[in-house]
């Protein structure tokens, strides 16, 4: 379809470009990446014959792209580049005409219907059509854009080659452009070239990452493989971040601030924790934001909070919606729903413990509240219809001054879990429904806090250090917790 063979490029003596090579195959979306300046709109200009490469050739369809005439190559490859001078007087519907000229005979023979079925079709599928009749220089940026690509699409190529082509276009139309694209590449064989900054949209969107660095090919491959952490802050000589897209397999990349702005923190961070107690709920406050993760009511899964609530609800607590109810009572007590992360438990909160431990490099701070009227053995629950939601259950909260991995977030639950287990085991903590030993129970809930800069904790198992302090911290809560309630429950010392 399209091969760029070692192609060397620029504008004077130094090559802006160098030795670049790819093949395209029909239907692919490549996305062009790099920094400003490290030559993709000059990559892009050599690909639709607007320079000539100094060394190296194009080859389209078996044939350089030098020996196609202007008319027959436009045919096959049309180009939304990144500045168009268009003539502004005339309407909406005369540029995207223009899209149709390589494929005329004579001017005149122009009106053919099937040309204008095809501008009709580009007009709608850039939602230009209602102001097609407007002239150009009464547009908006973004749809003086779309009024470009629906012109580049009445041309019908096989190629089409964009060099940023969601700039001035909201997000919206930047998602919807950018869908039309990949569905046309998929029921047209549309090639698509695209020169993206936005690295998401790149990663989103292409089937192939080029990135650029220097007018040199420094990575060309799946966005997976390409978007790596180090090679892009380096090549951007940016601070990122990479996760993974919440609901597409794709990377995510994120700027991370400099250190400089970034909340300052005191040396010893746990000390910066105060607690507010009241017959209610307990609430611990930090004067800054921690990295969380959680299955809390409120705030669960990943996010950023500085109030923590462990919210005392009768046993009998039922209500449809947990989330609105706990929402509607966060408000009620003066606390910023998005900055708090929240559990209920139907547990008497004195019984509560804290522990707070060193090791050899992080400081840990545990908080256990626990009731066991519901405690459930895992291994057997799939033998209950219903679970029984009475009474009790076991919320941790563990603080980790230090900055944690994801892995080290997930590992650290498990190490709590763990933890907790062993403790009800060792209190001989019974389900009551299999008589046997209890690993839980039904509406046990568990938050991990970690600080948000300094080096990074990779693992946090059992026998990593962190793994083993915070070990230690949760059986020691929850122990002493469960030795509070059981004491007074029964009247009597365990
Ligand atoms: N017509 C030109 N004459 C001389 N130099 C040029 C010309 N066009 C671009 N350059 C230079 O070539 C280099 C690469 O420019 P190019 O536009 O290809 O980069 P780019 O990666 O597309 O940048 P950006 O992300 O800023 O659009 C730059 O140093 C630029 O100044």
């Amino acid at each position: 379809m399209i091969q760029v063979k070692n192609v060397t490029a620029g504008y004077g003596m130094k090559p802006v470009v160098e030795n670049i090579s790819f093949d395209m195959e029909a239907g692919e979306i490549l996305g062009v990446i790099g920094p400003n300046g490290s030559g993709k709109s000059t990559l892009l200009k050599c690909m639709y014959g607007a320079l000539k490469p100094d060394d190296g050739e194009i080859i389209v369809d078996n044939k350089r792209l030098g020996a196609y005439t202007q008319k027959n190559i436009a045919k096959k490859i049309a180009v939304l580049p990144q500045q168009t001078d268009v003539a502004f007087s005339y309407t909406v519907r005369q540029v995207v005409e223009l899209g149709r000229y390589p494929h005329q005979k004579g001017w005149f023979s122009f009106q053919q219907k099937q040309d204008e079925h095809i501008v009709d079709k580009a007009l709608q599928e850039t939602g230009v059509l209602s102001f097609s009749n407007h002239p150009m220089d009464s547009l908006s940026g973004g749809e003086k854009q779309r009024v470009l690509l629906a012109r580049a699409l009445a041309q019908e190529p096989d190629i089409l080659l964009l060099d940023e082509p969601t700039n001035h276009l909201d997000i919206s139309y930047q998602l919807n452009l950018l869908d039309t694209l990949k569905d046309w590449s998929k029921t047209k064989q549309l090639t698509v070239i695209a020169v993206l900054h936005d690295l998401n949209m790149a990663a989103m969107y292409s089937h192939r990452v080029l990135l650029l660095e220097d007018g040199r090919q420094k990575a060309l491959d799946k966005p997976s493989v390409v978007m790596e952490k180090n090679r892009l802050e380096h090549v951007y000589q940016a601070h990122l971040e990479r996760k993974e897209h919440p609901s597409v397999p794709s990377p995510l990349i994120t700027l991370e601030p400099s250190s400089d702005t970034l909340e300052r923190k005191r040396e010893n961070v746990l000390d910066s924790l105060s607690i507010e107690k009241t017959p209610g709920h307990v609430c611990l406050m930090s004067p800054f934001h921690w990295k969380t993760f959680s299955s809390a009511v409120v705030g669960a899964g990943f996010g950023w909070h500085r109030y923590f609530v462990n919210r005392h609800v009768d046993k009998d607590y039922a209500c449809d919606q947990p989330k609105q109810e706990y929402t509607a009572y966060l408000k009620k007590i003066g606390l910023d729903i998005d900055d708090t992360a929240a559990m209920m438990t139907a547990a008497r909160l004195d019984d509560g413990a804290f522990v707070r431990m060193a090791g050899d490099n992080h400081d840990v701070f545990v908080y256990a509240t626990a009731g066991t009227s519901n405690a459930v053995d895992v291994s057997k629950s799939y033998e209950y219809y219903s679970m029984n939601h009475t009474a009790g259950t076991i919320n941790l909260w563990i603080f980790v001054a230090h900055r944690l991995s994801e892995a080290a977030y997930a590992q650290i639950m498990m190490t709590a879990t763990e933890a907790k287990t062993k403790a009800l085991m060792d209190y001989r903590i019974y389900d009551p429904k299999t008589k046997t030993l209890a690993t839980g129970t039904s509406t046990d809930s568990v938050l991990v806090a970690a600080l948000s800069e300094g080096e990074e904790i990779e693992y946090g198992g059992t026998i990593t250090p962190v793994g083993k302090t915070i070990g230690k911290a949760v059986y020691d809560a929850v122990s002493r917790t469960l030795n509070h309630y059981l004491k007074r429950r029964s009247g009597n010392e365990i």
